[in-house]
């Protein structure tokens, strides 16, 4: 069994509404609502991780301190299980810009499930409920 480790963000606005970003066609997944973030280098911590995806996909410089661990995916996928960590952040710098990603969107938690996401996914949604309605 291959382990991935992959780091993930929600990122909270002023509203109270969390960023989804649709996976761009070629890549697996493709088309599908995922929260930012990316696979942990070796060697790489994964907060470190993490801060470095939200520059390269968003165009957003965040500090350590400012993402605080909301829950975790674990999930078998045929190629590997995935143990995604996702962080919660509401303090950032610059403006978001789908700069990896087809589309961007804000959305209210309760509303996520009318987003295709991958099935990794759908556990933490129930999270994110309860932590912003
Ligand atoms: N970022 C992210 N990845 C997710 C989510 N749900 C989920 O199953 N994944 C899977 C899809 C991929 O198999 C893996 C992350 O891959 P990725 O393609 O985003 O990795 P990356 O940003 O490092 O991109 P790349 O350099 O490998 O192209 O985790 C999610 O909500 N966010
Ligand atoms: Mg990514």
């Amino acid at each position: 069994m291959k382990l991935l480790l992959v780091v993930a963000v929600a990122l909270i606005d002023a509203d109270g509404r969390v960023l989804i970003a649709q996976r761009p066609d070629g890549k697996e997944l493709a088309g599908l609502w995922e929260f930012p973030g990316g696979k942990v280098d070796l060697g790489e911590r994964p907060e470190a991780a993490l801060i470095r995806e939200l520059r390269e996909e968003l165009g957003i410089e965040v500090k350590e301190p400012c993402l605080a661990p909301l829950t975790f995916a674990s999930f078998a996928y045929a190629e590997f299980h995935l143990l995604m960590p996702l962080y919660v952040c509401r303090r950032w710098e610059g403006f978001v810009e789908a700069r990896e990603h087809k589309a961007l969107k804000w959305v209210r938690a309760k509303d996520l499930r009318a987003y295709p996401m991958p099935p990794a996914d759908a556990p933490l949604i129930p999270a994110l409920i309860d932590l912003l309605g």
